[in-house]
C-alpha cells in the first residue's frame, strides 16, 4: 500500500509562478478531489485527538474551512471559522496579520468558544506562520487551550513550524517542501 506520505505528494498539485513569480504554489484541491488521499489526509490529522475532549476545531479561511469541517465531524466536536475581516455578523476579535505574499486581517466571534475550551486550530498549509500565529493569538484572546496546529503542508525553510513552537503550541504536518 501506498504510505500516506508519498499518496500525498502525488496528490498535492505544484504550480510554478503563482500566484506571483517565484512562489510554488502547493494546490490542495486535487488532494480534496482525491477520496482516498483525502479520506486519509483527514484520518492522519484527527487521529491522536480522538475521545480527549476537543470541543472545537478552528479553519482559517478558506482551505482550513474544509479540512477542519471534515476533522470536526470525525471527532464530533464543534467548528469554529476564523474569517478574513468584514464577513462576521456579531461582535469579533480581529487581528492583523502578513503571509508569504501579502498582508490581511481576520477576525473570530467574540462567543465562539468558552475560556478553557481545548481547541485544535487547522490550515492546509504553513509557510511564514503569519496566518497561524494571527490564529493562535486570536484564539487565545478567546480565553482557548490550544491543543495543537495541524496542517496538510509545511514549508520549513519559511520558519512558520518554528514560530508557532516559540508560542508554545504543538504543532503537526504531514508532508514537508524544501524552498518555497
Ligand atoms: O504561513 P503563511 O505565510 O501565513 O501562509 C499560509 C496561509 O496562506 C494560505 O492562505 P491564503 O492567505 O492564500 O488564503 P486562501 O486560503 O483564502 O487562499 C494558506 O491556506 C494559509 O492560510
Ligand atoms: N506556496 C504556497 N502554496 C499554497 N498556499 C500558500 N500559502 C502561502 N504559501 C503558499
Amino acid at each position: 500500500m501506498t504510505t500516506l506520505h508519498d499518496e500525498l505528494i502525488a496528490a498535492i498539485r505544484n504550480i510554478p509562478d503563482y500566484p506571483k513569480a517565484g512562489i510554488i504554489f502547493r494546490d490542495i484541491t486535487t488532494l480534496l478531489g482525491s477520496p482516498r488521499a483525502f479520506r486519509r489526509a483527514v484520518d492522519e490529522l484527527v487521529d491522536p485527538y480522538a475521545g480527549m475532549g476537543v470541543a472545537q476545531v478552528a479553519g482559517v479561511e478558506a482551505r482550513g474551512f474544509i479540512l477542519g469541517g471534515a476533522m470536526a465531524h470525525q471527532l464530533s466536536s464543534g467548528f469554529i471559522p476564523i474569517r478574513k475581516k468584514g464577513k462576521l455578523p456579531r461582535e469579533t476579535v480581529r487581528i492583523a496579520y502578513s503571509l508569504e505574499y501579502g498582508v490581511d486581517e481576520m477576525e473570530v466571534h467574540k462567543d465562539a468558544l468558552k475560556p478553557s475550551d481545548k481547541v485544535i486550530l487547522v490550515d492546509d498549509l504553513i509557510a511564514t506562520g503569519g496566518t497561524a500565529v494571527a490564529a493562535v493569538n486570536l484564539l487565545r484572546q478567546l480565553g482557548a487551550d490550544i491543543v495543537a496546529a495541524c496542517f496538510v503542508i509545511d514549508l520549513p525553510d519559511l520558519g512558520g513550524r518554528m514560530k508557532l513552537e516559540d508560542l508554545g503550541v504543538e504543532v503537526r504536518t504531514l508532508v514537508a517542501y524544501a524552498g518555497h
